[in-house]
């Protein structure tokens, strides 16, 4: 039997006053039913930005200039009956009033009300993509109790990083739940999302964080996705096969690295961003950069398909 082709589609994500614009797909289309982003397969000849200018002018009348596209996330999936790659973009200066021009519903929702099982599963990483933001800061080693939750409440005070992984491996697992309950205590108070690090039955002692951040040899012992779905999950990845068993144990996202040597892990060699862009293409989840990155990095990583950076040196000095 012949491989099934792969079928290129262009899926615009626009956003308007913080929300995003959805449409219902036909009941006798494929996928029918089910909500979508804007878009639709590109043409022969044509850039992924030409296709989503015309398909979103033919689906919702929408004007949008093909240099405001910003990349999102590129998604592989093999429905069965069709294999999609879904090339993501985004842009927040549409012009002109959306309707939906081929009878479609459509409507704008914030992207926390966005849920997996009204859009197609290949859908899932869009939304943690849009979800997520640019950069996962990780915590440096804790000296001090006291120190450590100061310099937390201080980044917070200045409008500290959104996602943070509170990664501590030389506290014993006392001290790390102790801390971790401190910790979580300055991020409610900003609204700040705190990611533990370990294993995935931390969370029933810390159920206000986020989720739990597994490292590879943790993430490794398990088949299947380890928490609940409400809460985030994330790998720390090195490889193609540990990307792909993350992608099996339903991760919401993983980190990728080192990119660069770095003085955490002496002696592991730098992939580089061309490994590094070769391995994100291979993820259907969103990937964060880390090893021996800073913050002029981001487009860097973000050109090479990342969801953005990770890392501790681009945040946290020591006071
Ligand atoms: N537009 C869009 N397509 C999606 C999403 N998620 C997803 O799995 N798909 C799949 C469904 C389809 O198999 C394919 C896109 O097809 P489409 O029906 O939008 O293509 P099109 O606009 O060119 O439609 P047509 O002219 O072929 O009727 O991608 C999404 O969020 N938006
Ligand atoms: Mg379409």
């Amino acid at each position: 039997m012949a491989a099934v082709p792969e079928i290129h589609v262009a899926v615009g994500v626009i956003f308007r006053q913080g929300k995003v614009l959805i449409a219902r797909r036909p009941e006798h289309v494929h996928q029918g039913g089910l909500l979508e982003f804007p878009g639709g397969k590109v043409e022969e000849g044509e850039t992924v930005q030409q296709a989503l200018v015309r398909e979103i002018r033919e689906e919702t009348g929408l004007r949008i200039a093909p240099e405001s596209l910003v990349p999102v996330i590129e998604v592989r999936h093999d429905y069965g009956d069709k294999r999609v790659f879904l090339d993501v973009w985004q842009t927040s200066s549409a012009e002109g009033e959306p309707e939906g021009r081929e009878g479609q519903e459509i409507r704008w929702l914030d992207v926390r009300e966005l849920t997996d099982v009204d859009f197609p599963v290949a859908n899932r990483p869009i939304i943690r993509a849009l979800r997520l933001p640019r950069q996962y800061a990780i915590t440096g080693t804790v000296e001090n109790e006291d120190a450590f939750v100061r310099r937390l409440q201080q980044s917070a005070e200045c409008g500290g990083p959104e996602l943070t992984l509170f990664r501590a491996p030389e506290l014993s697992v006392e001290a790390y739940t102790r801390l971790a309950h401190r910790a979580l205590e300055v991020c409610q108070a900003t609204d700040a999302m705190l990611m533990l690090h370990g294993y995935p039955s931390l969370i029933e002692h810390l159920p206000q964080a986020r989720g739990v951040h597994l490292p590879w040899r943790e993430a490794r012992q398990f088949a299947t996705r380890p928490i609940a779905d409400n809460y985030l999950l994330a790998v720390s990845c090195h490889n193609e096969g540990e990307i792909a068993h993350a992608v099996q144990l339903q991760a919401d996202f993983i980190t990728l690295g080192p990119v660069n040597p770095t003085p955490s892990h002496p002696g592991a060699h730098g992939m580089g961003w061309r490994r590094f862009r070769a391995l994100v293409a291979a993820s259907t989840v969103p990937v964060y950069a880390l090893g021996g990155l800073s913050l002029t990095d981001i487009d860097e990583a973000r050109g090479a398909g990342a969801q953005g950076i990770a890392g501790i040196s681009f945040w946290w000095s020591d006071v």
